[in-house]
């Protein structure tokens, strides 16, 4: 499989007079964990906002790289980059009530018009051999999660950090090449969290390129090769896990603390 990178470069975000992003540049390259981290409001969602079409932005390059061939993003819709492989989870699950858990992971990033056709296909009396097969992936996925019981659940009934996890298992069915995670970890548990922070880090060996909006910096540290720091919109540093987080800057500027 082509190695896939993720590139944008000077991408600025405004709503009305506050600028939320201001000239970010990334690579977030097939095999890599590169994470995101500010305090609140620094800009982060945003930034995966951006870089997944949920907001319109000012950039001078957004594209994705697979192997020689380059899109650019720029003038693509969210089910458009979707479809590329470039897929996102919400800090709120969205799943789909009407379905079961495992219908809702077999979704995967299926969008639009071809979504209707699944549901369609998903709700049918007897289940063919393509959708047998999209179920026991999704039960896989869902296993790998420890959530393989819930698989005929309603999402309704599933906790917060169920859903989130649900969520999960949903992009990693999809056949996502870039993977974009908005506080995967908030609202689990710490064996829920051990769990994902396992399934995250084996995504490194399916080529991923996994972009991770987390306040917990220790996950950061264990999950993350390079790390980003935001405040105010605004890049202050960057670099490996182990420097960011024991800068000065990041000690100082995100946790509060004065060395
Ligand atoms: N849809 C919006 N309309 C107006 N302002 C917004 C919108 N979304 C975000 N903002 C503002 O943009 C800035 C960045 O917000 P963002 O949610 O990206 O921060 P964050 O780093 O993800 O914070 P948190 O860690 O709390 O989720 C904030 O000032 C926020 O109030």
């Amino acid at each position: 499989m082509s190695t896939v990178q993720l590139s944008v470069r000077e991408m600025t975000v405004r709503f009305g007079g506050v600028v939320a992003v201001a000239q970010l540049s990334l690579d977030v390259t097939g095999g890599e964990i590169v994470a995101l981290i500010g305090p609140n409001g620094a800009g982060k969602s945003t930034a995966i906002n951006g870089l997944s079409g949920f907001v319109p932005v000012t950039v001078a390059t957004m594209s994705v790289r697979f192997g020689d061939d380059v899109v650019d993003l720029a003038p693509l819709s969210p089910p458009q980059r979707s479809r590329l492989g470039i897929v996102r989870t919400f800090q709120t699950p969205r799943l789909i009530p009407e379905l079961t858990v495992w219908q809702n992971v077999a979704m995967g990033s299926v969008a639009g018009d071809v979504r209707r056709r699944w549901f369609e296909m998903l709700g049918g009396p007897g289940l063919s051999r393509g959708a047998r097969d999209r179920r026991d992936r999704a039960v896989t996925a869902l296993a790998a999660l420890g959530l393989d019981r819930l698989a005929q659940d309603n999402p309704g009934e599933l906790s917060l950090g169920e859903q989130r996890l649900v969520e999960i298992a949903r992009a990693m069915v999809s056949g996502a090449r870039v993977l974009l995670l908005d506080e995967p970890f908030a609202g689990l548990s710490s064996v829920e969290q051990r769990r994902l922070a396992d399934e995250i880090d084996k995504l490194r060996a399916a080529s991923v390129a996994a972009l991770l909006v987390e306040h917990n910096l220790e996950l950061v540290r264990s999950l993350a090769d390079t790390v980003v720091a935001m405040d105010q919109g605004a890049e202050f540093a960057r670099g490996d896990a182990a420097t960011v987080l024991d800068s000065h800057e990041v000690r100082e500027r995100y946790l509060g603390e004065v060395a």
